[in-house]
């Protein structure tokens, strides 16, 4: 692998502007068959999503994916969904029960518009199998797979069915899996991301590693048609995790999904847990995605979001930074 990189080492290179205004640009994407506001989607992670914020992010047009660790509320979640006429977007994994899950959804006419399995190491052969258990039962839900960090992986779980696959092993805030073990897309994720969407035939999700706005039009510009974000969106008013106090600033709590405090208990633990500053309403975060990443698309010289896939790039290695303290 060469020309490796990640986020703050690079710069997008500005076009001329094509509009009045920043509002002209459109940063709308089509994703597995719906649009979306934003090619951006909160981590399936347990302090990032509830199902409070899954119904408020379906009702005003954002793209989510619930997560998979209060497995026995799944069915009447993706009920609920129904009865407000919302998409209905799950995750799950592997493990034996995983498949009758799946069976049972189908049986009972209950098929999520989305599905993602979610895994630390996607590129093994239960993603494989489960990915055609789903697409067995459930041909019609939009199935996307992960996570993973090579060419040869995305190839493999396109090949066995998947409709998209989640790039990203080891970049997350909360994830150690690069310390303990030595392996993962942390440091270069930008370039893995690189390296996988050009052997992609379907969407990517780039996943992990997303510390200012900017980096979700570096994600776009590298392949990416979604960004999965944990950091950014934990902390916010109505985020799941709980509200501390410490020198007089609210904090909230933000932690892996392989932490000790997701398994309740120290086997295989890859992450860890954080407090972030209080943020407020999570709508104006999204607000504020929504205008940056407008901005972004003026800069490219377009008035899509598809204008910032072709512009130009430098590297400029720990640079852009200049010193400046952003997270
Ligand atoms: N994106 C990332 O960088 C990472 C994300 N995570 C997140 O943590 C959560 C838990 O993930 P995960 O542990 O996969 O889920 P599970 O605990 O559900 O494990 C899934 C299955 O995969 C096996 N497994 C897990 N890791 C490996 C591995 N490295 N090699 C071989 N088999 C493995 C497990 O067995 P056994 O446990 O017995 O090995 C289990 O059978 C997920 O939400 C995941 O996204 C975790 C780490 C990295
Ligand atoms: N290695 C680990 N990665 C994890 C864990 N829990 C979640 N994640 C991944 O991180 C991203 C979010 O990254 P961020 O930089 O935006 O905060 C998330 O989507 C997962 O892929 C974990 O325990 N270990």
């Amino acid at each position: 692998m060469e020309n490796v990189f990640d986020y703050e080492d690079i710069q997008l290179v500005p076009a001329k502007c094509v509009v009045n205004s920043r509002s002209e640009c459109d940063t709308s994407i089509e994703f597995g068959g719906r649009s979306f506001k934003l090619p951006v989607v909160p981590a399936n992670m347990q302090t990032i999503i509830d199902e409070n914020i899954a119904t408020y992010l379906a009702k005003n047009n954002y793209f989510y994916i619930m997560h998979r660790f209060e497995p026995e509320k799944r069915i009447d979640f993706i009920k609920t969904m129904r009865e407000q006429d919302l998409f209905a977007s799950i995750s799950v994994g592997v493990k034996d029960d995983e498949y009758a899950f799946v069976e049972s959804l189908a049986e009972n006419n209950l098929v999520p518009e989305y599905i993602t399995i979610d895994i630390a190491h996607g590129h093994s052969e239960p993603v494989i199998r489960m990915i055609k258990h789903i697409k067995k039962h459930l041909p019609d839900s939009f199935l996307i797979a992960g996570n993973v960090g090579t060419p040869e992986a995305v190839r493999e779980l396109e090949h066995a069915g998947a409709d998209a696959t989640k790039v990203g092993i080891g970049p997350g805030k909360v994830c150690i899996t690069k310390i303990k073990t030595g392996f993962g897309t942390g440091g270069w994720q930008l370039a893995a991301l690189r390296w996988c969407a050009k052997a992609a035939s379907k969407p990517i999700i780039a996943d992990g590693g997303i510390r200012t706005h900017g980096d979700i039009a570096k994600s776009v510009r590298f392949g990416a048609s979604m960004v999965m974000i944990g950091s950014l969106f934990a902390g916010h008013e109505e985020s799941p995790g709980d509200t501390i106090e410490k020198d007089g600033k609210k904090l909230k709590e933000y932690f892996g999904s392989a932490s000790e405090f997701q398994k309740g208990e120290k086997k295989n633990v890859e992450g860890k847990k954080m407090y972030v500053e209080h943020k407020g309403a999570l709508q104006d975060t999204l607000t504020e995605m929504e205008q940056d990443l407008q901005s972004s698309i003026s800069y490219a010289g377009g008035r899509q979001l598809d204008a910032i896939r072709t512009v130009d790039y430098v590297v400029v290695k720990n640079s852009i930074f200049n010193g400046d303290k952003v997270f």
